[in-house]
């Protein structure tokens, strides 16, 4: 271990994130009473730029308009490339109450990305009054994005959460698809008997988001898969995030919100598991061992850390 120790990610639950563009005030109702952790009003993408104004108005009017029960509310402000983005910032934090959990800055580039919203912020907050802080969220879907990802981890005690913008970034990295996510048909490698294996293109984007992250105590999240009628494929693609250590998903139709729950809700099997590894450790502990023997195979101190992982995300959900 490194003597400085690693800090540990805000302690909240964040399995799912559910988007809905800020124009469509019709729906904003139903994702209040989803079962995403996250709920995320966009003005960006999704809203045209004949609607970013009248949707800033209705995201405002829906802040404190909405019963959002405990769920963190971010709202997704435009880029920083754009004319949108202080205005989002300006008119929210003048005209909506403390219901506002965030921000999300899409198509972050580098520290100074977040240096820059984060000096807004914090004015606009002094001005008012402000006393809750609102924190950050960002986007990694450029090409310098991934390049910075590290220094942009680092930018702001704000900053919660990090994910990863399969579509953005894509298109950043001039990949040759239109898929938002999961499988690509041009990845793959053939085997010796002449098989074809797919391969992942999103592997490398979301370790690095991982370790950045978790070097400096911030959620890593997976962002959207587009094709919302194949359940299949966001299971896969979901999994393996997990797998890879990011605590959820973004849902983009309210049909992936259970889907990413099941897969960032440890399974009961994994709790036991988990909690049997614990005792065996205890057991060795008393024994005078560093290591033990569960269900034939090795289980050591890193176990025990490994082990934790599972129940602290358990812990975290049931609360
Ligand atoms: C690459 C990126 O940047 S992704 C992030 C930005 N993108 C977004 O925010 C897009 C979010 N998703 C959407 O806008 C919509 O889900 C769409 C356009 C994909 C599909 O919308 P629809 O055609 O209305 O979907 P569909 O007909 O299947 O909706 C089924 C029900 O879910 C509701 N619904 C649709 N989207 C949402 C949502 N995001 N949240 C909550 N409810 C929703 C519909 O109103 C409908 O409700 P009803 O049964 O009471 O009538
Ligand atoms: O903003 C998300 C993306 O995939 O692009
Ligand atoms: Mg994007």
């Amino acid at each position: 271990m490194s003597f400085k120790v690693q800090p540990a990610a805000p302690a909240r639950p964040n399995r799912c994130q559910l988007f809905g563009p800020g124009s469509r005030p019709a729906i904003f109702e139903k994702m209040a009473a989803s079962a995403a952790d996250v709920i995320n009003l966009d003005l960006e993408d999704s809203v045209a730029p004949a609607d970013k104004d009248s949707a800033r108005k209705a995201v405002i009017e829906a802040i404190d308009g909405i019963d959002w029960g405990t769920k963190t509310l971010s709202v997704r402000i435009n880029g920083l490339d754009t004319p949108y983005w202080y205005r989002d910032i300006v008119d929210i934090l003048e005209q909506a109450g403390d219901r506002i959990d965030q921000f999300m800055i899409p198509k972050v580039g580098n520290a100074a990305d977040i240096y820059a919203v984060d000096a807004l912020v914090s004015a606009v907050e002094a001005a008012k009054g402000r006393t809750k802080p609102v924190a950050l969220e960002v986007i990694i879907e450029t090409a310098a994005g991934l390049t910075h990802v590290n220094e942009i981890a680092a930018a702001s005690p704000r900053l919660q959460a990090m994910s990863l913008g399969a579509a953005d970034f894509a298109a950043s990295m001039g990949m040759q698809t239109t898929g938002i996510g999961g499988t690509q048909a041009g990845y793959y490698m053939v085997a010796p008997d002449g098989a074809q294996h797919w391969s992942d293109p999103w592997h490398m984007a979301q370790t690095a988001i991982v370790a950045a992250c978790r070097t400096h105590g911030i959620l890593p999240v997976d962002g959207p898969f587009g094709d919302f009628s194949d359940e299949a494929g966001f299971m896969a693609q979901a999994k393996r995030s997990a797998t890879l250590g990011m605590v959820g998903k973004w849902a983009i139709h309210p049909k992936q919100v259970a889907l990413a729950n099941e897969v960032f809700t440890p399974s009961d099997a994994q709790i036991t598991e988990a909690r049997e590894i614990l005792a065996a450790m205890e057991e060795a502990e008393r024994a005078g061992q560093g290591a033990a023997v569960y269900k034939g195979r090795l289980v050591d101190l890193a176990s025990i850390r490994q082990a934790q992982v599972i129940v602290r995300q358990a812990e975290l959900i049931s609360t």
